[in-house]
């Protein structure tokens, strides 16, 4: 039942690995709305794949269906060349897939850390019961946990705020957080739902070299929405666009940005 396909170079010389997840024919309604209108595209290993349309294009219904929050009426996810059965979210979570929010959904009264700390909940496997019979392997999980969470915060540059509660941080920081508590759970595919939106020009700057940086370092397989063409088309390999729930555009962004369909879709629309 494999279906994997072949990595690719990218136009700037990376190595790019095989398909590690597919959607096919995936339609999703809520309703008499249909969101995702029967599309299909893959996520190769090591890539950075945008799906950018204007709003009320699909995207973060799209987002949904890819971490489990969404089950479509049709068509199939594949991942790591098997189709995906039903499942919860966390389930989704424990498979590796881990993703931002759009509206920051930090624990406000909780350090920096603490809040990093929680992205390792998938990785714990000593539960209360063992702690109280076992202590010993509950603190070893406990510095490993530890350990990986103090490396992300060093990578994003956030020591300096380590134990600083987040409600005092500022948006950009706060994004930083989510994007370090993402980070924490190890994912192999890491979803940004509109990553950048609501920063000045400073902090998108800021993300954009967090999210690239990312990708070099860890080798982690990005998957982000966005509204906004100019701000994935530097970032991403590869870029699906949607508009109406149809997929309009799929390919490299030089091709997304030839392409009429989407130039058509972008012109027609007032943006923000
Ligand atoms: N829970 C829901 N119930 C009913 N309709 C929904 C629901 N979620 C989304 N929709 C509808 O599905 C369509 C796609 O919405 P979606 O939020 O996925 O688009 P989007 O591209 O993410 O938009 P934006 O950029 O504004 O976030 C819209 O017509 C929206 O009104």
């Amino acid at each position: 039942m494999k279906d994997v396909n072949e990595g690719y170079t990218t136009e700037d010389g990376r190595k790019i690995g095989g398909t590690v997840m597919e959607m096919k024919n995936i339609t999703l309604r809520f309703g008499g709305v249909e969101a995702i209108k029967d599309i299909s595209f893959d996520i190769h290993e090591g890539e950075i794949r945008a799906i950018i349309g204007p709003n009320g294009a699909g995207k973060s219904s799209m987002l949904n269906v890819i971490s489990g929050f969404y089950v479509p009426q049709e068509g199939e996810v594949w991942y790591k060349g098997a189709p995906r059965p039903q499942m919860k979210p966390f389930e989704v979570a424990q498979q590796g897939i881990a993703r931002t929010f759009q509206n920051i959904a930090l624990f406000e009264g909780m350090s920096v850390l603490d809040n990093v700390m929680t992205g390792r909940l998938t990785h714990m496997k000593t539960g209360l019961w063992a702690q109280s019979i076992w202590k010993g392997k509950a603190e070893r999980e406990e510095i490993e946990n530890r350990e990986v969470a103090e490396k992300i915060i060093d990578f994003l540059e956030i020591q300096a705020i380590r134990k600083t509660p987040v409600s005092r941080l500022s948006y950009g920081l706060k994004k930083r957080v989510e994007l370090a508590r993402a980070l924490a759970a190890e994912p192999a595919i890491l979803l940004l739902d509109e990553p950048m939106a609501g920063m000045n020009v400073e902090e998108k700057e800021d993300m954009s070299r967090f999210i690239l940086d990312v990708n070099d370092e860890f080798g982690t397989t990005i998957a982000l929405i966005e509204h906004d063409m100019g701000v994935v088309m530097d970032l991403s390999d590869r870029v699906v666009v949607m508009d109406y729930g149809k997929k309009i555009g799929d390919g490299t962004p030089h091709e997304v940005r030839n392409n009429q369909d989407v130039i058509d879709a972008y012109l027609g629309v007032a943006h923000d």
